[in-house]
């Protein structure tokens, strides 16, 4: 331990219990309301500042009222009004040169400016959005170059947790770790070439060390510092030398003096090889759902351990008895064990107790973010209690409710797996691609860069509020789907107007693209309340797969149906795929993942066929989630992309060689992914490459990727609207990269969190984008990228 352990060590009482983070929505997402209402204009920065300080407060009473005491840092101050690691950048200085003029003379980023950094406005480019390891959550990537002037800048999380001391809560700050923020990051345009972010971390320190600094002067005895960059072994593996890099961060931030004792956390994973360079550290969090005890037990001597037996990811409620005798065994080992979550709370719902639609039954298998303090509350107890007398009846519950899951009926179904058991190596294979394209071009007769979208137009508060009156029984179901069948017309008119050459029907039918299938097949459920943070003010509830799957009667083909009844042009099918089913759901833990995606494939399989039946000629089936499961262990890749594509293509290779199957990916790290793709062996794939100006092609094009692509050109996370002249640089730059026989032309992802005005606007660009480099191609003007 560090010569600079903070004083006063033994003042402070130890937790008995703790969790790594917990959701900042709101049970009502009061944040996402709030931030909303800023951005229109229908609150001011005051309003704002004071409902989330409202959500804030809740927090941690809630927190307290659940067993984590008030006085020992115990409760983790973990909010944010977007996302952590705009936070992190902006307490650190690490505004991009564009938003220069959004910081105040203080140093400070407002509400209104944060919320410019993340969504842009105007001609000002947003920051990259990627996904949170292997998570449905979505942050933003910081920009840093060589001349990015750290400091410890803004001083919000401070000020959080002032307002949380004087309310009479001594909490935990939680801010991501300096060397996951540059892990996380990306170079800023214009840099030299090979520029690695990491190469500032001493620079960054300094910024960390003021943050400490001021926390401590604040009052904190803790600060917990996420370092999950250390678990992906895809970031780790970039840096040489990153364990030195590590123990050099945290011993340089060990000797900040009077600093707050330091809780590194690892979610996410194993972060073994970087245990032993946090020596100079009093505490680590460690996964221990999805990440394992150290095989070398010293790196956690004399520390406290926060033991994360209790999952942040799922809401099954755990197998207690064994948490604690996993926690038990560590026991010897460190200074101090104590139960946790293995990540942060953000990932799970709120509260199981509100959903009184749900079956009884079922309700008892759950345990969503309030139920896991209580398990993480009661594992405590149990360690502390010698002869286990006053916890046994707890312990004993939930591994009653484990079983009783385990053993309910419609868990295994044998209609199910008698059929997965009877399929042939037929029922996974098409024809060569190279036969399918030419029965396509005559089925369809598409021009050269087609424009389609992603398959969502906007949900508009029409739509929203329709299906709302409709769950309330304010509206009937036929008063629904006349509803929808005119939100269609209105779309397809749209889209003839606009000169798209592939239709889309606009999913107006959805609540959300897994939710609404979740919705009509057997073996799932879905919540009222349960909603999860994807990203900024965007939320989900993620259905609960706790059976076996079949799909009881045909989903989407009366919309599909309905869509191409009202033009000439080809209509698009749109399913979402199995693995993103899998991946933005709950999912049972009793069998291997790759059983279950196959059931979900079967399903979508017979889905597949009534679309063709029904005469649809193109079939997109969405993956934006392929690329999240990946497993951040390189050796467990292997065999998750076997059964993952395994499963897409279980779903789609019942096509017939006329119908065009598409699939959308929406991240833009291809690279690591491309034979996947490849083998997902679907004529068309969608990925998003605005954001990042088709830096994306080159994995494309390195690859020698055959099938059509459609790098996004339109960045549909933000209001702005690109140009005409903008789509037509990315469409050249695209055609340099790839040939142009393969390049369709969409936006980044679906547009159902956009306004219409801006996405007629855009589109309207988009195919004059298309026209224009189309007409290039066609007279043979050289095309400059
Ligand atoms: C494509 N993405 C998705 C991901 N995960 C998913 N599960 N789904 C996705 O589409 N991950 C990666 C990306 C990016 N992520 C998202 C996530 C969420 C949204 C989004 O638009 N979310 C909406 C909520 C969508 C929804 O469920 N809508 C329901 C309920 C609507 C509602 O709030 N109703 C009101 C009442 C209506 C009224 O009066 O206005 C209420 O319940 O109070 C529905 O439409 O029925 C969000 O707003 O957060 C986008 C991308
Ligand atoms: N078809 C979906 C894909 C989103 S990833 C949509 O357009 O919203
Ligand atoms: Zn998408």
């Amino acid at each position: 331990m560090s010569q600079n352990a903070p004083t006063g060590h033994t003042q402070h009482p130890e937790w008995n219990a703790t969790v790594l983070g917990y959701p900042r929505i709101g049970p009502d997402r009061e944040t996402k309301k709030a931030m909303e209402a800023l951005w229109a204009g229908r609150a001011d920065l005051a309003a704002t500042e004071s409902a989330l300080a409202a959500v804030r407060a809740r927090t941690v009473r809630r927190l307290n009222a659940l067993g984590l005491p008030a006085h020992d840092a115990s409760i983790p101050s973990s909010f944010s009004a977007y996302d952590q690691v705009l936070d992190t950048a902006v307490a650190v200085g690490a505004v991009p040169e564009r938003f220069a003029d959004l910081v105040g003379a203080d140093g400070r980023v407002d509400l209104g400016a944060c919320s410019t950094m993340a969504r842009g406005r105007g001609t000002l480019a947003p920051l990259e959005m990627t996904k949170w390891f292997d998570t449905n959550y979505h942050y933003l990537v910081p920009e840093i170059g060589p001349t990015t002037a750290f400091r410890f800048a803004d001083d919000r999380g401070v000020r959080e947790f002032s307002e949380a001391l004087a309310d009479g809560f001594l909490t935990r700050p939680v801010v991501v770790g300096p060397v996951t923020f540059l892990l996380l990051a990306k170079a800023a345009d214009g840099g030299p070439e090979g520029f690695a972010p990491i190469s500032r971390l001493e620079d960054l320190l300094a910024a960390y060390e003021g943050l400490l600094a001021a926390h401590a002067a604040a009052g904190a005895t803790w600060v917990q510092l996420d370092e999950p960059g250390l678990v992906s072994e895809s970031a780790t593996a970039r840096v040489d030398g990153l364990a030195d890099l590590v123990r050099g961060a945290y011993e340089r931030l060990a000797a900040v003096p009077g600093r707050p004792r330091l809780l590194v956390a690892t979610p996410y994973g194993d972060a073994q090889e970087f245990l032993g360079a946090l020596s100079a550290v009093e505490g680590i969090a460690l996964d221990l759902v999805e990440g394992s005890a150290p095989a070398d037990p010293s790196v956690l001597a004399g520390k406290t351990v926060v033991g994360g037996v209790v999952d942040g990811r799922n809401v099954w409620r755990g197998d207690l008895e064994e948490a604690r005798e996993s926690l038990r065994r560590m026991q010897g080992s460190a200074g101090r064990v104590v139960p946790g979550t293995s990540t942060s709370l953000l990932h799970v719902p709120h509260d199981v107790s509100r959903e009184s639609a749900l079956p009884e039954r079922l309700r008892g298998w759950l345990s969503f973010a309030d139920q896991k303090v209580a398990e993480v509350v009661l594992l405590g107890r149990a360690l502390a209690d010698p002869d286990g007398s006053g916890v046994a009846a707890g312990l004993a519950d939930s591994a009653a409710a484990r079983a009783d899951r385990l053993g309910a009926s419609g868990v295994v179904r044998p209609q199910v797996r008698d059929r997965l058991a009877a399929l042939t190596p037929d029922a996974f294979r098409r024809s060569d691609h190279a036969v399918r394209r030419v029965a396509q071009e005559t089925a369809l007769g598409l021009p050269l860069l087609p424009t389609t979208t992603i398959g969502s137009f906007p949900q508009t508060s029409e739509i929203r509020r329709a299906r709302a009156a409709r769950s309330r029984g304010e509206l009937a179901q036929e008063g629904y789907e006349e509803f929808l069948r005119a939100e269609i017309d209105r779309v397809v008119q749209l889209q003839e107007e606009l000169g798209l050459d592939v239709l889309v029907h606009g999913e107006p039918e959805r609540n959300d693209m897994v939710q609404y299938f979740a919705e009509q097949l057997d073996g799932f459920a879905v919540t009222e309340h349960g909603w999860v943070q994807s990203y900024g003010s965007r939320g989900v509830r993620p259905p609960i797969l706790w059976g076996d799957v079949s799909r009881p009667a045909p989903i989407t083909v009366p919309w599909s149906r309905y869509a191409a009844s009202r033009t000439a042009k080809p209509v698009k099918g749109m399913l979402t795929g199995p693995v993103t089913i899998l991946a933005w759901s709950f999912v049972r833990d009793d069998q291997p993942l790759g059983d279950t995606a196959n059931q979900v494939a079967l399903a979508l399989r017979d889905e597949v066929a009534d679309l063709e039946a029904a005469g649809i000629g193109i079939v997109q089936v969405d993956e934006p989630a392929l690329r999240e499961l990946l497993p951040l262990r390189t050796a467990d890749q292997a065999a998750y992309l076997d059964w993952s594509v395994t499963a897409f293509r279980l779903a789609t290779a019942g096509a017939a060689d006329a119908t065009q199957v598409h699939t959308h990916l929406c991240y833009s790290e291809f690279g690591e992914v491309i034979e996947a793709i490849d083998g997902l062996d679907a004529d068309v794939t969608s990925i998003e490459a605005a954001r990042s100006r088709m830096e994306v092609l080159e994995d494309v094009a390195r690859a020698g990727f055959a099938r059509g692509i459609g790098p996004g050109v339109y960045d549909i996370h933000s209001p702005r609207v690109p140009s005409a002249e903008e789509v037509v640089g990315l469409l050249r730059s695209a055609v340099g990269s790839v040939p142009a026989p393969q390049v369709w032309v969409n936006p980044d992802c679906g547009l159902k969190t956009r306004g219409y005005a801006e996405t007629t606007e855009s589109l309207r660009n988009l195919v004059e984008a298309a026209r224009t480099v189309r007409a290039e191609l066609l007279e043979g003007t050289p095309v400059a990228g």
